[in-house]
């Protein structure tokens, strides 16, 4: 799959600033910091609660942190409203998929291309190398809810990159779908970081983040517990502890 002449233009860093949340008296996110250089691809990982989606949740503005700052290029767009941060080119995946569900492929990649100005013949170039490595681009008139599980999550990612981000939020893209299936999340995030976005990547399949992340997070009760390399950090006694357990420990003995 070859990248889309001048998919995104003008791309930039995302930049985060000791981000906290809590929900009332629960601490889910403390002291969070990390930047994105273009281009860039960062995994976060950790067990369940660690506070993963919430982070992607407050920097794409659909919650209020309780302190910190996010920067876009420079630009401060903590506590935006979503619409807002997605027209500045942060943009979201979802763990569901979030298409319209009684649209058909085809409308629901035309809204996602008018979302950024582009539903012309330009914006459907940009997105048809992924409807055909996807085996959507047949499929463009059928009912996105009527289609293989997979398939959804696929049109799923392919909308957020319609929306022409510079910052790229996938919550569990490989969450749901068959082992063959997943190499497809490797294509597109290898065409979407071609393109010059960097990629945030929330997951639990650690082959697909060794595979693909040169840099991982690991989230633990809402602090970073470690940040490195995958090979590092999951080998580290602290984070095998906390997450990975004893199926990594026995992936990495394999
Ligand atoms: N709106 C909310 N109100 C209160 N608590 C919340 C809210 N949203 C999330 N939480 C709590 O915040 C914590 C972190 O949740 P979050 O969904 O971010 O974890 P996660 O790391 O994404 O988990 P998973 O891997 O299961 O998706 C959990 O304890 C959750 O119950």
């Amino acid at each position: 799959m070859e990248p889309a002449a001048g998919a995104v233009a003008g791309v930039e860093e995302l930049r985060v600033e000791n981000l906290a949340k809590r929900f009332g008296g629960l601490r889910v996110l403390e002291g969070i910091s990390f930047a994105l250089a273009p281009g860039d691809l960062l995994g976060v990982i950790g067990p369940n609660g660690a506070g993963k989606t919430t982070l992607i949740n407050v920097i794409t503005g659909r919650t209020p942190p309780s302190g910190g700052r996010i920067l876009l290029g420079g630009q401060d767009i903590t506590g935006r409203p979503t619409h807002a941060v997605s027209r500045l080119g942060v943009v979201r995946s979802f763990q569901q998929t979030n298409t319209f569900k009684a649209a058909s492929v085809r409308e629901n990649v035309s809204r996602a291309l008018r979302f950024s100005g582009g539903a012309g013949p330009q914006g459907w170039a940009r997105v048809a190398p992924l409807l055909d490595a996807f085996g959507l681009a047949p499929r463009l008139g059928e009912q996105s809810d009527k289609l293989p599980y997979g398939l959804q999550k696929m049109l799923g990612l392919t909308l957020a990159y319609a929306a022409n981000p510079k910052v790229l939020l996938l919550d569990e893209p490989a969450a749901g779908l068959e082992r063959s299936e997943r190499t497809r999340v490797d294509e597109f995030v290898r065409h979407v970081r071609a393109c010059g976005c960097s990629v945030l990547i929330v997951e639990h399949d650690m082959d697909l983040v060794r595979r693909l992340c040169p840099r991982i997070i690991v989230l633990d009760a809402g602090v970073v517990l470690a940040e490195g390399p995958p090979a590092e950090v999951l080998a580290r006694q602290d984070v095998i502890a906390a997450y990975v357990g004893a199926d990594a420990a026995g992936d990495e003995a394999a």
